[in-house]
């Protein structure tokens, strides 16, 4: 099991400083969409300058002109990118294509998906990486968790590793751990708490290793 790091409500240098902070416990770095919508590609790129080694996840959930975006991603410095299961087939097809011709990784995230089951199968059968149960910041606003939709989408799933995000803290990351996703990805958990380094490494000391 890996442990990710959404970095959403840094500038690049908060980034790159809590990456330094954190690095020790932490498997993948998350450019975070706000990042991505804020500073750009051109901030990945003085991400992944600052960190040649590390894993780097670019958050850019792609919708459209998927080939071209995936390939963005990586031309600035990513591993692994994002599309929304909400996309055409078509999309998602050219985005794991695109993803495994350039020997890197695509995670399809189920945002905003409300039959979870059907999609899960459907996503499951594109060749994707990961796909990833995800509750958005303006539903954890209403109290939602992804505990249950985690759940429902790792029935469904055969080949594709499993991924879930958010508002997991250290104080129910033990929960989610216990059904066991491939990659757990925590955002304001560990960076918006007094020792982000701490909680890294509380969280990562749960996890079994891969
Ligand atoms: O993609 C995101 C928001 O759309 C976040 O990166 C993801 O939800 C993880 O952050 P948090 O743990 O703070 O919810």
């Amino acid at each position: 099991m890996k442990l990710q790091l959404a970095i959403d409500l840094e500038d690049v240098d908060g980034a790159i400083k809590l990456i330094e902070k954190t690095k020790d416990s932490v498997d993948i770095f998350e450019y975070g969409t706000p990042l991505v919508i804020n500073f750009g590609l051109e901030g990945l790129k003085k991400v992944r300058e600052a960190f040649p080694d590390i894993t780097l996840l670019a958050d850019l959930k792609i919708m459209d002109v998927a080939s071209y975006e995936v390939e963005q991603a990586f031309k600035y410095g990513a591993d692994i990118t994002t599309i929304l299961a909400a996309a055409e087939d078509q999309s998602i097809k050219d985005a794991v294509k695109a993803a495994h011709d350039a020997g890197k990784e695509l995670l399809v995230d189920m945002i905003g998906i409300h039959d979870l089951a059907k999609r899960a199968k459907e996503v499951d059968a594109m060749g994707a990486d990961y796909i990833g149960t995800h509750t958005g910041y303006d539903l954890q606003a209403l109290g939602e968790t992804p505990f249950e939709a985690f759940n429902t989408i790792k029935e469904n799933v055969i080949t594709t590793k499993t991924a879930v995000a958010g508002g997991i803290k250290v104080d129910t990351a033990e929960k989610i751990i216990a059904a066991g996703p491939d990659l757990l990805i925590v955002g304001g958990g560990i960076s918006t708490v007094d020792d982000p380094a701490a909680a890294a490494k509380q969280i990562k000391a749960m996890m079994p290793k891969d």
